[in-house]
């Protein structure tokens, strides 16, 4: 049975979408995702030197054994290993108690020791699941293994040279590796957009890859429905959700120009994608693949997992994203389209703090959340995209803009007055508070005697006497332009609502007061 765990209804509409795509009819799409994200630890997987962040001097960060020195032994970091079993957590793997390590061989410059130590015989954990939008049957995670990342290399074709940067080199990875459980293009999209916002959740990525993407190996395979699955075709190294979705059709709509010819059969085949052609292209086949001699490391032992540690770490884990969903869904009564706006956004401030926290604090103040969101997500988050900017750029604290909130709440500045102030503060910093800013700007509602409502209604209809007089013979949308004469006089510092109702009972008594 292809969907074991889903009800009638619902496996046939899953039955109709896998295998009747419009852009393939009649051929069934098997997809498998290789995920690695590097993980959010001070330290490196098997050394004491620091992990580093984006932009930093080259080779500041090594330590003897990540420049592989002879005689340096790995020491595993445990940090590393919690995370990993976070992970696992999350995605309901099945912790193993004993897991090892091997070193996987293969020479080339980034890789000082010539192997990547790895998990290849016995990961951390086997097995898992990860539901994602728009189908029901959960994605069956395969399992997860701790590795080392490699240094990083680039190629000056200039000088031809190559430079080579040990600080990326020994970073902890986690490799999370899917069964062929994904149908199309989309639902590839979808899980890693669901997997990166757990991995973000339980923090475990760090900031340069927040607002970057993971970095995948895409599987994928065609076959005629009804048939055995067909020979997959590995892409490496996607980095974005977007190239990863067009590789996918790329790779499929080759597959099948191959399959049109008789007897024909696609070669197994590792596959990069250029991201000036989007197109993939063949790196090396089946028969070329390398042999990477895996051999348990004899320098690591077994790795023992004991239960008090899975337990500790369950009951410290953070809040998953569907229980956040159902949170931002029935207690702040968002709608679930808002709930998933929060949720996706881009997290990673220099404080550490992510949007939603941002969020949740600004409600818990005892704010509206409809009012929070429409102000967080609406006005702030647009300004920011505006300018090109994510909310990680977001220079303003939560009190800066409670306050402003508030201001306009309150109806101490009107809603018009309280996006001018927005702007004015994202435009540049300043030691006054929102209220002293408002006041410098003469954005305060004017009290009695400061601004008089009545003088300003009465001289509105004196100056538009023709628009006075059709108000009252019946055209009452003529209201809004002498409404708009007091905004526009009063420089937006009147409460439109009150200024409405003052000129209806001056119009309404003839403009006899
Ligand atoms: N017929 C298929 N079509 C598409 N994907 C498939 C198919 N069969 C298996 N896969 C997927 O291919 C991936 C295989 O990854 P795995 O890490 O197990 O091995 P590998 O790619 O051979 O090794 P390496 O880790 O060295 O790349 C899995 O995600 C699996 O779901
Ligand atoms: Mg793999
Ligand atoms: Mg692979």
């Amino acid at each position: 049975m292809l969907f074991p765990s889903c009800r009638p209804t619902s496996l046939a509409r899953q039955f109709r979408r896998a295998f009747h795509d419009q852009r393939w009819p009649g051929w069934q799409v098997i997809i498998g995702i290789e995920t690695h994200a590097q993980i959010k630890s001070r330290q490196k997987l098997f050394s004491d030197s620091l992990t580093s962040s984006l932009g930093e001097a080259p080779n500041i960060h090594v330590s003897p054994f990540d420049a592989a020195f002879p005689g340096t032994l790995p020491k595993l970091n445990q940090d590393c290993v919690d995370l990993a079993l976070r992970t696992a957590i999350a995605l309901n793997s099945d912790i193993q108690t004993r897991s090892s390590f091997d070193r996987k061989h293969y020479f080339y410059s980034d890789l000082p020791s010539g192997y990547q130590i790895t998990q290849h015989y016995a990961p951390i954990a086997l097995g898992g699941r990860l539901h994602i939008p728009s189908r029901e049957s959960p994605i069956r995670i395969k399992q997860i293994q701790l590795e080392q990342d490699t240094a990083k290399s680039t190629f000056d074709p200039r000088t031809r040279t190559s430079n080579i940067d040990l600080n990326r080199a020994g970073t902890g990875l986690l490799e999370i590796v899917t069964e062929p459980d994904l149908r199309s293009p989309e639902e590839a999209g979808a899980y890693v957009r669901t997997l990166q916002a757990v991995l973000r959740a339980i923090v475990i990525l760090p900031l340069t890859q927040i607002q970057g993407s993971l970095r995948c190996d895409v599987n994928v395979s065609i076959n005629p429905v009804g048939q055995p699955p067909g020979t997959r075709c590995e892409i490496k190294n996607l980095n974005s959700i977007k190239f990863m979705q067009t590789a996918i059709i790329f790779e499929i709509n080759r597959q099948r120009d191959l399959l049109s010819v008789e007897d024909a059969v696609v070669p197994q085949e590792t596959r990069g994608f250029n991201q000036d052609t989007l197109e993939t292209f063949k790196m090396r086949s089946k028969e070329e693949a390398p042999d990477y001699r895996y051999m348990p490391d004899p320098n690591l032992g077994v790795l023992f997992i004991a239960p008090e540690r899975i337990n500790s770490i369950t009951q410290t884990m953070p809040e998953l994203p569907w229980v956040t969903r159902i949170r931002l869904v029935q207690e702040y009564q968002l709608s679930e389209q808002d709930a998933d706006i929060l949720l996706n956004l881009d997290n990673g401030r220099e404080d550490g703090g992510s949007a939603l926290a941002y969020f949740d604090h600004l409600c818990e103040q005892g704010r509206k959340p409809r009012v929070v969101f429409n102000w967080m997500v609406h006005e702030l988050l647009g300004r920011l995209h505006a300018a090109r900017l994510t909310f990680a750029d977001n220079p303003l604290s939560t009190s800066q803009l409670g306050e402003l909130i508030d201001l306009v709440q309150s109806g101490a500045i009107t809603g018009t007055s309280g996006k001018l102030l927005l702007r004015e503060m994202l435009a540049e910093s300043s030691p006054q508070t929102p209220t002293e800013r408002a006041r410098s700007l003469s954005l305060l509602i004017a009290s009695t005697g400061e601004l008089d409502i009545g003088e300003l209604c009465a001289a509105a209809i004196a100056a538009l006497p023709s628009e006075a007089e059709a108000f009252r013979n019946g055209h009452k949308n003529v209201l809004n332009k002498i409404l708009g004469w007091v905004m526009k006089e009063s420089r937006g510092r009147t409460d439109s609502k009150q200024v409405r109702e003052r000129l209806i009972s001056l119009l309404e008594k003839n403009g006899r007061e």
